[in-house]
């Protein structure tokens, strides 16, 4: 396979690929990350992930892309990084006391051959009082996360329980990408 090339600016994503033991480089792209209001949760990672990854496969052309991406989906709604503290605070309202899925989306590139796929983990989150989510918002962490939280850190007091990997919530399902990235490595051979 071509040398390896993470498609990220999440300093997350690049602790979790150091677990395949490859090197890898990074970079980062300025993808557009608006999501077409018409996919579901599911189909818009993939085809985000599928963008950061084509976006820097047209950079380095040479080498095999691992493009991510990762939201929130509850009650048939989306949600992304939050945009300011408000926006935080009612996403952690609408999680609070439910069952949620987080979805990350995977591409990996290597010329015109291509595999993308996405993990689902569904989460549940205890019930949150308003001083619970104030008190979360000012820690900061927040800010970067899709659904304003994060369940390796402080976020983790509001998580009851998970079902499914947990490293695909932090932003990449590492099991599952070194089993696709060893079936790409045969095929592309
Ligand atoms: C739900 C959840 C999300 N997240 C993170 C994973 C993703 O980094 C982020 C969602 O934003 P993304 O747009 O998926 O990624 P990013 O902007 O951080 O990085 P990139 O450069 O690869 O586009 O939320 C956590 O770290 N913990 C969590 O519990």
């Amino acid at each position: 396979m071509h040398p390896l090339i993470l498609a990220s600016s999440s300093p997350r994503r690049k602790e979790l690929l150091q677990f395949l033991q490859v090197p890898f480089q990074t970079i980062h792209t300025n993808t557009d990350e608006t999501i077409d209001p018409k996919l579901d949760a599911e189909n818009a990672v993939k085809e985000l992930a599928e963008r950061k990854a084509m976006a820097a496969a047209s950079m380095r052309p040479e080498h095999c892309v691992i493009g991510a991406d990762t939201v929130v989906a509850v009650e048939g709604r989306i949600l992304g990084k939050p945009v300011d503290r408000l926006d935080a605070k009612r996403m952690l309202q609408l999680l609070s006391g439910k069952v949620h899925s987080v979805y990350t989306g995977v591409a990996i590139i290597q010329g015109q051959d291509r595999k993308v796929f996405a993990e689902k983990t569904e989460v549940s989150f205890w019930e949150l009082s308003e001083d619970e989510i104030e008190a979360y918002l000012d820690t900061g962490e927040p800010f970067d996360k899709a659904g304003s939280y994060g369940i390796q850190g402080y976020g983790s007091l509001m998580v009851k329980g998970i079902s499914g990997d947990y490293f695909s919530v932090v932003g990449l399902p590492v099991s599952r990408l070194a089993r696709e990235l060893k079936a790409f490595e045969s095929q592309t051979l």
